[in-house]
């Protein structure tokens, strides 16, 4: 086995020569290897707890802000965008995140206002629409000068009368009226004391019927009662009072005016409603004959 080099030798020229095994020669050297991997071990644990502690300080408000940004979007408005930061950048932000919520929520107020605003208009012009459609449906069907139901009204409530006793078979009795020698309050007092007559004797046959029967102004100087569900002899009592009651009115611009009264009960046989009106019409007409301010009917006894 060779000899290994050796240091110098001695002034005897001498050299000792010790063996001993590797693991001892090297242990040194081992140990120190160990001692520097755990320092570094320790200093890289070290160091990553570091930086996690780090990453948290500055994401944890962030987290936090994220959070209360959140709230804000979804509606809430008592929020206070605060996460308590001590770095200055994320307080920064915290601050300039406040100053968008309060403008955000103040752009919200003055939108959910003027939706309201424009909700309570919307409201408003349906009403008007609605009065105005009322009134417009008002107009359509009646007479302005003395504001009863109109030619076109009556026509609508002679067919519904029709209708209803088509279905039920109880009859109505049709009054045609008209002013007697109306003519004459125009020539002798004008146009306008003929209206002021017609209001006039609107006024009383409205005064002297129920509300369940119907009263329109047909044309000129001629009106139309209808009584529903009133047997004939009554009818004619009804006829007799509305004659009666005009008869001794005094109207505003004339010295008296009368009516002529024709009378006819609609009968479920007949084939439209203006069966009932012809027949009133020619009782109308025989009633001028005998002499007006006076009714006839068919079923005059
Ligand atoms: N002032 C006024 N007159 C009207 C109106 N509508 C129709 N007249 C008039 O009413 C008169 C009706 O005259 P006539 O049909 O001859 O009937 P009358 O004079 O009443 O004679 P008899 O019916 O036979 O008694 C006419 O002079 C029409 O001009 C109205 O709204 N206002």
């Amino acid at each position: 086995m060779p000899v290994p080099e050796a240091g110098p030798a001695s002034p005897l020229g001498w050299r000792v020569v010790v063996r001993q095994p590797l693991t001892a020669a090297l242990g040194d050297l081992v140990d120190l290897q160990r001692a520097v991997l755990g320092v570094t071990l320790l200093a890289s644990l070290v160091f990553l707890l570091l930086a996690w502690w780090g990453a948290r300080i500055i994401s944890r408000p962030l987290e936090v802000l994220t959070g209360l940004a959140l709230r804000v979007e979804r509606g809430e408005e008592d929020v206070v965008l605060d996460a308590g930061a001590r770095s200055a950048e994320v307080r920064a932000l915290s601050t300039a995140l406040k100053g968008m919520a309060a403008t955000l929520i103040a752009r919200r107020q003055a939108l959910e206002r003027s939706n309201h605003e424009l909700e309570d208009k919307v409201a408003e012009r349906t009403a008007e629409l609605a009065r105005s459609n009322a009134e417009l449906e008002r107009l359509a069907r009646h007479d302005p000068l003395t504001g009863l139901p109109n030619r076109r009204a009556c026509d609508e409530r002679l067919a519904l009368e029709f209708e209803r006793m088509r279905r039920t078979g109880v009859a109505y009795v049709v009054l045609v009226l008209d002013v007697d020698h109306f003519k004459l309050v125009n020539d002798s007092h004008g146009h306008a004391a003929g209206d002021a007559v017609l209001r006039h004797v609107a006024d009383v046959l409205r005064r002297q019927l129920r509300s369940t029967d119907f009263v329109g102004r047909s044309g000129g100087e001629e009106f139309l009662v209808l009584l529903p569900q009133t047997p004939p002899d009554e009818a004619l009592r009804v006829a007799q009072k509305l004659r009666h009651a005009v008869d001794i009115s005094r109207p505003p611009a004339a010295d008296h005016v009368t009516l002529s009264i024709g009378l006819s009960e609609a009968q479920p046989e007949h084939n439209s409603s203006d069966a009932a009106v012809r027949a009133a019409d020619h009782q109308l007409y025989r009633a001028k004959q005998n002499g007006r301010n006076r009714v006839e009917s068919s079923f005059m006894r």
